[in-house]
């Protein structure tokens, strides 16, 4: 079981995403269901998936007043989802009570995550919101905050994998976007790595959506990822 990939399935329909789905199963990789495909399609679409057996992150990114976001995380946990995350920004106080709502549900609850700074993001675009911080400064601030209240981990890019893990030990779950195999379009993304180094570097997950969703051969490209993931395993035993 490869546990370390998760597809972004960003599809414009349901067609196009289970066409890939259908070629894969949960050895393979867990599968992340964002905003544009939960937008049209729903809870429908999770239990789809999870009648196939994937494991799910709901990336939602919920970013509210306290209330709001924790009931939104109780529904994610009634759902039934792997990983759900919310906005570290929307403060203490958010986290924390999004943190007390999963504790009825003991070892059933979701992994709950932070979101720090997007991998999309660099100095002057947090400079335009105010923030006069480099990336790795607000991630390093937000990922403590995400500790202090309790949270499983946190998103953020694989430039800062090593610091957190320094910073935030070895049980911190460290999920990276912002993966791009050699070759590969940046797109909008900008502080990236392929995904040899960005599991090098100690991340948990990567998060893994166009290079894999646009190629001509996802199931070719999925595996090839995997395949270079395990040989680095190995190599590490040796
Ligand atoms: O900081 C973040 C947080 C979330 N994402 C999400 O991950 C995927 C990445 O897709 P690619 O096509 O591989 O760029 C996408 O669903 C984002 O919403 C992120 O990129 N960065």
């Amino acid at each position: 079981m490869n546990n370390k990939v998760i597809v972004a399935l960003d599809y414009e329909t349901e067609k196009e995403a289970l066409n890939f789905v259908d070629q894969i199963d949960p050895s393979l990789c867990r599968l992340k269901v964002g905003k544009e495909m939960f937008t049209t399609l729903g809870t429908h679409f999770v239990k789809q998936l999870h009648s196939r057996q994937f494991d799910i992150f709901l990336d939602l990114k919920y970013h509210d007043i306290p209330n709001t976001v924790a009931r939104a995380v109780r529904s994610a946990a009634e759902l039934g989802v792997w990983m759900v995350d919310l906005h570290a920004s929307g403060g203490l106080r958010m986290m924390e009570t999004a943190k007390q709502i999963l504790e009825p549900y003991g070892k059933e609850a979701p992994l709950l995550i932070g979101v720090t700074v997007l991998t999309s993001m660099e100095d002057l675009d947090l400079l335009q919101i105010g923030i006069n911080a480099s990336p790795m400064e607000q991630v390093i601030r937000l990922a403590h905050l995400c500790q202090r209240a309790g949270l499983d981990g946190v998103v953020c890019s694989p430039h800062e994998v090593e610091t957190l893990r320094t910073h935030c030990g070895e049980s911190f779950k460290l999920i990276t976007p912002g993966i791009r195999p050699e070759g590969s379009e940046m797109g909008d993304q900008r502080r990236v790595m392929t995904p040899k180094q960005a599991i090098e570097t100690g991340a948990d997950y990567l998060v893994i959506g166009r290079p894999i969703t646009q190629s001509p051969n996802p199931f070719a490209t999925l595996t090839s990822i995997n395949q270079s993931i395990e040989e680095l395993a190995k190599n590490n035993q040796k």
